[in-house]
């Protein structure tokens, strides 16, 4: 079998399309505009990349856009006093911190001071707390494992019901989140991880198999049932001597090429989940914009 491969630039472009239409809606019926605000404290080079790939995509949205660059020094408490100044301003609906921090500054305490309702990563334990206790009209859900879903519905439908998934990988952020939607979609689920005996046995169970690890191509053609969806959320820059594509290359968490042979469908790296995170940011800041309104929010 050679497996279809999943197009997450093309559904990511679909998502951002209803966003844009949305926006206008919610304008056109109350004079909202939704409004992003993201933060980058330091200089690193990636981030500096993803920062402002968001703020030109929330800004094709329709959105207030507004990037905030505080320096590497910058103190724990002043961060927080801009978070607090963002909770209380009614024209940000989204305050996305770009992680990591730099070294001293508390991730944890730094996202707890924002307020769950423009917590458009999805990364406060109050959003976290909704997922887990099924309290999903009020949720504001982590971008990546939201997107991730979304192309599992796209390849098999809403109903994940006497499927197996097996998510390899159990980080707050993508691994835990990701275990509770596709629990929500009714698919009966294993949550692996590096201390899991025979791993790939276990991966060799799933109808749908998340590798969510960021080791790269860790995860095996021969550990992918015949037919199985793959959704792989690692993104790993890696040398690339062998291909004279430059010096480095991304890869996924999945060695690609050999799992093609066997799923039956598959996200690659770069063009699966990474676009789709961005595009689920935006989604968050529509239904926040829209909830912040008093207004039904539109579900992706
Ligand atoms: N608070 C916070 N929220 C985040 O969501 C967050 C963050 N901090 N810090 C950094 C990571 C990284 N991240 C990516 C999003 C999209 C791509 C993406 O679209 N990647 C392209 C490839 C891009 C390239 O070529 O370099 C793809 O997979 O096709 C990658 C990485 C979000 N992050």
């Amino acid at each position: 079998m050679v497996a279809a491969r999943i197009d997450g630039k093309a559904a990511a472009a679909s998502v951002v399309e209803r966003v844009k239409v949305e926006a206008a809606r919610l304008s056109e019926a109350s004079g909202v505009r939704p409004g992003l605000a993201v933060i980058l404290v330091g200089e690193d080079a990636a981030s500096q990349v993803y920062v402002a790939n968001k703020g030109k995509m929330a800004e094709s949205c329709g959105f207030r856009s507004l990037t905030h660059r505080l320096p590497a020094e910058t103190s724990e408490a002043d961060l927080i006093a801009l978070i607090e100044k963002l909770n209380a301003d009614p024209a940000i609906h989204g305050i996305l911190q770009q992680l990591p921090l730099p070294g001293p500054l508390d991730a944890r305490r730094v996202i707890a001071a924002i307020t769950p309702e423009k917590d458009v990563d999805g990364l406060t334990v109050i959003n976290a707390g909704r997922l887990a206790s099924d309290v999903l009209d009020e949720v504001l859900l982590p971008c990546t494992p939201a997107g991730a879903m979304l192309l599992v519905r796209q390849t098999l439908g809403d109903d994940l019901s006497g499927k197996s998934a097996v998510v390899v990988g159990r980080s707050q952020l993508v691994g835990k989140p990701m275990a509770r939607l596709l629990l929500a979609a009714n698919a009966t689920v294993t949550v692996a991880h590096s201390r899991t005996a025979d791993l790939a046995a276990v991966c060799r169970s799933a109808d749908i198999l998340v590798a969510a690890v960021g080791r790269p191509q860790m995860i095996r053609g021969d550990w992918v049932k015949d037919g199985a969806v793959v959704i792989d959320v690692g993104i790993n820059r890696v040398p690339a001597p062998e291909k004279g594509e430059g010096k480095t290359r991304l890869v996924g968490d999945v060695a690609y090429e050999e799992a093609l042979e066997h799923a039956g469908a598959i996200t690659p790296v770069p063009g699966g989940v990474g676009p789709m995170t961005i595009a689920m940011l935006m989604a968050n800041t529509v239904i926040a914009a829209y909830r912040a309104a008093g207004l039904p929010a539109p579900t992706f």
